[in-house]
């Protein structure tokens, strides 16, 4: 395959992975909303890390999993940037 199909083929796949974070992002904001009413920390380390070795063991490709670990963790880290920013916008309504 020549580098524009490959190009082309990274694009699509880019499309699904995109809804997919959307698909995520809602429920990562359902999540915020529920930790606001009970007054739950954002932060629950020991969550990522079971989302972190579950993921490591999905990998089929052992020459991917840091890689693809070393992902999660920013999808968790904006994951919590963005519950954080949720509820401080949030408290000036309250
Ligand atoms: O499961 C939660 O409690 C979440 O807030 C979601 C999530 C995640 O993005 O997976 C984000 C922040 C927490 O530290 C743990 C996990």
């Amino acid at each position: 395959m020549n580098l524009k199909d490959l190009r082309c083929e990274i694009d699509q796949i880019d499309e699904q992975i995109t809804q997919l974070l959307e698909q995520r992002m809602n429920l990562v904001l359902d999540i915020a909303k529920t930790k606001k009413i009970q007054k739950i920390e954002v932060v629950d380390l020991s969550r990522e890390q079971l989302v972190l070795d579950r993921i490591a063991q999905k990998v089929q490709n052992p020459e991917y999993r840091s890689t693809i670990v070393n992902t999660y963790q920013d999808i968790m880290k904006n994951s919590r940037a963005y519950q954080q920013d949720f509820l401080k916008e949030n408290k000036k309504t309250d």
